[in-house]
């Protein structure tokens, strides 16, 4: 392998099956990495910013997902966009930084003179070329992508200060209880190889500490309660923050939008984020009346080639329907995703609410939101396989697959 010529490989943790997860209902049957934000797989948007870096040789997805999970997807998209897109599984979680180092043999047999590193759950425009020009700039083993964001939410990320001038990375705590700073990480990094020293390093020291320790049975109990296994390293807490301050790490402020998708809630919003990109980047993604067999579209709206839509509805603004979904006449759809092989039948209004794959909504049936909770409007959605029947409103309800909706429910899970 030519090891003189600059080659970039990137890396996505897409990390993996949880249980309590946020996003359960939706993520019960399905990984949420390919969660469609947009009409797209939520990780095919870093993918395709990664496209666009020069010299980039690989792509590779890491998680504890089972393989076949993603099978499909990574061959159509390293067909499409012709680069090899790899998901290779951990046997059990390593953390943010030791899943890497885990597979640290396998990236650097391309050789690779710069590693992407990208979180899964965020939604950003990714500026990764001029990111990656400003990492050569600054010289250092890394680069963080960061942003502004209100004192208030500030706490919920990793909060850091960054010289003004240099943009060195000075301090660093991850997700503070006393305010540090409104500059958070996004999750988006550039490293050089040597991040693998540095991982390496703190594996080490555990494993010595854990040795020095190995004193007592009792002691040693109480140490391994409150510490992690030595293969086990998180890149925020073990690896920035002590490296910040030491001339290694800069920042990049993105001022573009930047948001945390953990939630269905953020990921109705970032579907939103994300088509309004498509509205400047590519708008040819987005639907219009021509596509849509002359249907009423209204703002940003992805509909999926196979899906049937009646010429009477109406649709977005904020709308995205997948594959195979018919959509009966009359009906109007306003900010919300409508999954794969959905029937939504004459007259029904679907709003503020993500409708989950094979799901079908009767005749003048509601599916909407009402109320807020911390600032968020508290949206409906649907689980795989639910059927509401005809005139039946559901309104703010979280239902879980396979149920049948015979009369009107608000504010309920239904399990
Ligand atoms: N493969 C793999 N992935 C993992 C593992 N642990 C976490 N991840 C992945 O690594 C990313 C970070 O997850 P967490 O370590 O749980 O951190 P967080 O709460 O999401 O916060 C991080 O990201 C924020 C930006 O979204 C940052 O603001 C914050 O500082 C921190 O780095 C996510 O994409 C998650 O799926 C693991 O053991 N294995």
């Amino acid at each position: 392998m030519d090891c003189l010529v600059e080659k970039v490989v990137a890396v996505i943790m897409v990390g993996g099956p949880t249980i309590g997860t946020r996003f359960r209902s939706l993520s019960l049957t399905f990984p949420k990495p390919l969660f469609p934000l947009a009409g797209q797989p939520m990780v095919h948007h870093p993918i395709t910013a990664c496209k666009k870096i020069p010299n980039l040789v690989q792509v590779y997805l890491i998680g504890f997902y089972e393989e076949r999970e993603f099978a499909l997807y990574v061959s159509s998209i390293s067909n499409e966009l012709k680069v090899s897109v790899r998901y290779l599984k951990e046997d059990k979680p390593h953390g943010s930084a030791g899943a890497l180092y885990n597979f640290r043999d396998l990236i650097m047999e391309d050789c690779p003179s710069h590693i992407i590193l990208l979180n899964c759950d965020v939604c950003c425009s990714f500026p990764l070329v001029d990111m990656f020009e400003a990492h050569k700039r600054y010289g250092g083993m890394g680069t963080i992508l960061v942003i502004k964001v209100s004192a208030e939410l500030a706490n919920q990320f990793g909060e850091l200060v960054s010289d003004p001038v240099t943009n060195e990375l000075l301090h660093y705590t991850e997700k503070p209880e006393t305010f540090v700073s409104d500059l958070i990480n996004c999750g988006v990094y550039i490293f050089t190889p040597d991040i693998f020293t540095a991982i390496q390093n703190v594996s080490v020291q555990r494993q010595e500490e854990a040795n020095l320790r190995r004193v007592s049975s009792l002691e040693a109990l109480h140490f391994a309660a409150r510490t992690f296994p030595s293969d086990f390293v998180r890149l925020d807490q073990d690896i920035l923050s002590p490296l910040a301050g030491k001339k290694q790490l800069y920042t990049y402020n993105t001022v573009d939008f930047w948001e945390q998708i953990k939630t269905p809630e953020m990921s109705l919003k970032c579907s939103s984020l994300y088509l309004a990109h498509f509205h400047s980047i590519s708008p040819s993604l987005l639907a219009n009346s021509n596509d849509t067999k002359k249907s009423t579209i209204v703002g940003d709206v992805f509909v999926h080639p196979s899906a049937k839509i009646h010429p009477t509805a109406k649709i977005g603004p904020n709308v995205s329907i997948s594959a195979n979904a018919r959509i009966g006449s009359g009906v109007r759809l306003v900010n919300c995703i409508i999954l794969d092989d959905v029937e939504i039948k004459e007259n029904a209004v679907v709003m503020h609410s993500i409708v989950g794959w094979k799901s079908s909504i009767g005749k003048w049936s509601r599916i909407q939101a009402e109320g807020e909770c911390n600032g968020q409007l508290r949206i409906t959605i649907l689980g795989e396989a639910v059927a509401v029947e005809d005139e039946v409103v559901v309104t703010s309800c979280i239902v879980l697959p396979n149920n049948t909706l015979t009369i009107s429910v608000q504010e309920e899970i239904i399990l």
